[in-house]
């Protein structure tokens, strides 16, 4: 994986804002009154833990569910009233839609028509994830890592000024996780929004700016990491606030 500098975004992102979010599943509400924003400039980490709708809350910005109340914008526009939303918005999530028939090479060349970017940039990116070498290889012949990389490039390809990434870590080998939290620090610092799950607290705590707490499907803590009181690292406020936010709902059940 080499230098970010030359790929990151060219304007400042747009504001990711997330208000009275619910979603029902059959009979389950799986969010309920959702509410916090991404600022520009800043990542935002937003965890929880398994099964709380993080992913629910992503795939509804990105218009690939719909909310059952409340709304999910960006800069105040849904996501496809955005004018070219592939361009502006860099995604990645689970199972990213890789073809495992394609190379590298050509997946990216599909993304880049798609989303009106130069094919010149198909290099770069490719060099920039640490994928030059197998950037004409089957992709179905990829360790986990290696898919994870491919994510990450068309995610990065049409230099977004906004990015949403699922547990952009995930597989990523120790050298990889290092490049993606300098890219992630450097993506902000030029003024893109960048929100982001992640599970690893302990990385989270080294890039994200602002975290945002979910569990049970409601928002718990919404804090800037400069805001922990003296000596309290991310674990312990999570560990925390889960242990409150659970200790509240036995409470209401017994009442
Ligand atoms: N299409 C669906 N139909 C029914 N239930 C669903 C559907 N999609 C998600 N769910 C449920 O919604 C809940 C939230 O799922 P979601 O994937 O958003 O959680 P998450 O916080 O991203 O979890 P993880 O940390 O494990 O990735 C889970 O209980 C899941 O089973």
């Amino acid at each position: 994986m080499t230098a970010y500098a030359d790929t990151a975004p060219g304007s400042t992102g747009l504001p990711i804002s997330i208000h009275g979010l619910g979603k029902r599943f059959g009979d389950r509400d799986v969010l309920n009154d959702v509410s916090f924003t991404a600022r520009p400039g800043r990542v935002t980490g937003y965890l929880g833990p398994n099964g709380t709708g993080k992913t629910t809350t992503i795939r509804i910005l990105l218009a690939l569910t719909a909310a059952t109340t409340g709304s999910a914008t960006f800069g105040g526009r849904s996501y496809r009233s955005i004018p070219r939303p592939g361009r502006t918005v860099g995604v990645l999530l689970e199972n990213a839609g890789l073809h495992p028939g394609l190379t590298p090479t050509k997946q990216l060349r599909i993304a880049a028509a798609a989303t009106g970017t130069p094919r010149s940039r198909i290099a770069d990116v490719v060099d920039e994830v640490g994928l030059t070498e197998v950037a004409n290889r089957k992709i179905k012949t990829f360790s986990q890592g290696m898919r994870q990389r491919l994510g990450l490039a068309l995610a990065l390809l049409p230099q977004p000024s906004t990015l949403i990434l699922d547990e952009p870590a995930s597989g990523l080998d120790p050298e990889g996780i290092i490049w993606m939290r300098g890219l992630l620090r450097d993506y902000a610092a030029r003024g893109a929004t960048v929100l982001v799950t992640s599970h690893v607290l302990a990385e989270l705590e080294r890039f994200a700016d602002d975290v945002v707490v979910i569990g049970g499907g409601r928002i718990l803590a919404h804090t800037a990491l400069d805001r922990l009181p003296d000596g309290v690292d991310l674990e312990t406020f999570y560990l925390s606030t889960l242990h409150t936010a659970g200790a509240a709902t036995r409470q209401e059940t017994q009442a």
